[in-house]
C-alpha cells in the first residue's frame, strides 16, 4: 500500500525518544462509559462513531494528558459488516472507519497547543495506532475470550474479514495497526499473511489476549502463535493486551525467550468480561497504585510498550507515565 516508507520507523523512534520504553494509552471503551456513554451494544466502543465523535476525541485528549505516547482508536469494534446491519453504506462504513483515525490525529495535533500540560510530565508527539479488534470482537459473544469460532471459520474467511478494514485505516493515515485481543493461532497467521499481502508499510503490532496466563486464549501454546508472526518483517512487536495485570509479567519473560520481536503489554484491571451480560465481573482487581509499581518490573523485565486495557483510567495511564517518564 502506498505508504511513505519512513512511517515504518516511527514506532522504534518513540521506544527511542521515551527512553527505551513508551507510554500507551488505557481503556477506551471504558472511559467513555465513565462519561456517560452508553455502549451496550454489538458495536460497543464504536457505536460513539456514530453517536458521539466529540467525546472520543474528549477521550483521546485526556489520555494525552495523562501522558500517553500512543492513542489507539476507536475502531477495536469498527467494521464495514457491522455497520452495514445498522443500516449504513458501504461509503458511511468507510468514512466512519477513517474518522476513527481523524479524530485521533486531531487531538494528537490539538494537543500540542493545549493548556493542561502537565510541567512535571515528558510529553512526546504521540503516535496514532488504529485499533484493529479481533474476528471475535466483531462477532460480540465474548469469543475474543475464548478464540472459539467455530467450524466455519478458516484462514481466507479471517483474512477477508479483516482485508478491507485495514486497507481504508492504512489510507486515513493512522502510524501503525493496533491488533488487540487475538485469541488463536489461526487469526495471527491471518493477520501476517494479510500485511504481506497487502504490502502494509507502516508497522503493526499483535496483541494476545489469555484467560490462563501461559496459552492463547484457544489453549495453543504462544509458542506455535509466535512462530508464525517471527517469520513476518511486518510485525514489530507482539505481546498482550486485555489479560489480568497478574498475568503479565511471567508472559512477558515467555515472550523473551519466543520471540526477537519488542514487546507490548496493555492489561485490563483484572475483571473478567462476562460476553453474554455483557458486563465486567468482579474479580482480582488491581488499582492505578498497584500498576505503578507494575510497570516498573514490566519495564525491567523488557516490555518496550506498556499501558492500560479495559476498566483502567487516564489515572492509571498517569501513574504508569509518572513511574516510567518523569523526570528525576
Ligand atoms: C474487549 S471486550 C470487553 C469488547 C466487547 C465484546 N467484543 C462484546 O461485544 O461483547
Ligand atoms: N481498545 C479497545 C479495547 C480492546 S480490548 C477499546 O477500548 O475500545
Ligand atoms: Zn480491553
Amino acid at each position: 500500500m502506498g505508504i511513505g516508507k519512513e512511517k515504518a520507523e516511527l514506532l522504534e523512534e518513540l521506544i527511542e525518544k521515551a527512553g527505551g520504553c513508551a507510554v500507551l494509552d488505557g481503556g477506551f471503551a471504558t472511559q467513555l462509559e465513565r462519561h456517560g456513554a452508553t455502549i451496550n451494544d454489538p458495536l460497543w466502543s464504536a457505536l460513539c462513531l456514530i453517536k458521539d465523535p466529540h467525546l472520543i476525541k474528549k477521550v483521546h485528549l485526556e489520555y494525552l494528558e495523562a501522558g500517553a505516547d500512543i492513542l489507539v482508536t476507536s475502531s477495536y469494534q469498527a467494521t464495514i459488516p457491522g455497520f452495514l446491519t445498522r443500516g449504513l453504506s458501504i461509503e458511511e462504513a468507510e468514512t466512519l472507519l477513517r474518522r476513527s483515525v481523524e479524530l485521533a490525529v486531531e487531538a494528537r495535533d490539538n494537543f500540542s497547543n493545549a493548556i493542561k500540560r502537565n510541567p512535571l510530565h515528558i510529553y512526546n508527539r504521540a503516535l496514532v495506532a488504529a485499533s484493529i479488534g479481533s474476528y471475535g470482537a466483531y462477532l460480540a459473544d465474548g469469543s475474543e475470550y475464548s478464540g472459539n469460532y467455530g467450524p466455519d471459520v478458516n484462514l481466507n474467511k479471517l483474512k477477508d474479514f479483516h482485508r478491507r478494514r485495514l486497507q481504508v485505516l492504512v489510507e486515513a493515515g493512522a502510524d501503525l495497526l493496533a491488533f488487540e485481543t487475538i485469541p488463536n493461532k489461526l487469526e495471527a497467521q491471518a493477520i501476517s499473511e494479510l500485511l504481506e499481502e497487502e504490502n502494509v508499510q507502516i508497522s503493526s503490532w499483535i496483541c494476545f489476549s489469555s484467560v490462563d496466563g501461559k496459552n492463547a486464549p484457544s489453549g495453543e501454546s504462544f509458542e506455535e502463535c509466535l512462530d508464525v508472526l517471527n517469520k513476518s518483517n511486518k510485525v514489530s512487536a507482539v505481546g498482550i493486551n486485555c489479560a489480568p495485570p497478574h498475568f503479565v509479567l511471567d508472559l512477558i519473560q515467555k515472550f523473551k525467550q519466543l520471540t526477537g520481536k519488542a514487546i507490548v503489554v496493555y492489561p485490563n484491571s483484572g475483571e473478567i468480561w462476562d460476553g453474554v451480560a455483557k458486563r465486567w465481573l468482579p474479580s482480582k482487581c488491581f488499582d492505578d497504585e498497584k500498576f505503578e509499581l507494575f510497570a516498573t518490573r514490566w519495564r525491567d523485565a523488557g516490555a518496550k510498550l506498556i499501558g492500560g486495557c479495559c476498566r483502567t483510567t487516564p489515572e492509571t495511564i498517569r501513574a504508569i507515565s509518572k513511574v516510567l517518564k518523569e523526570r528525576s
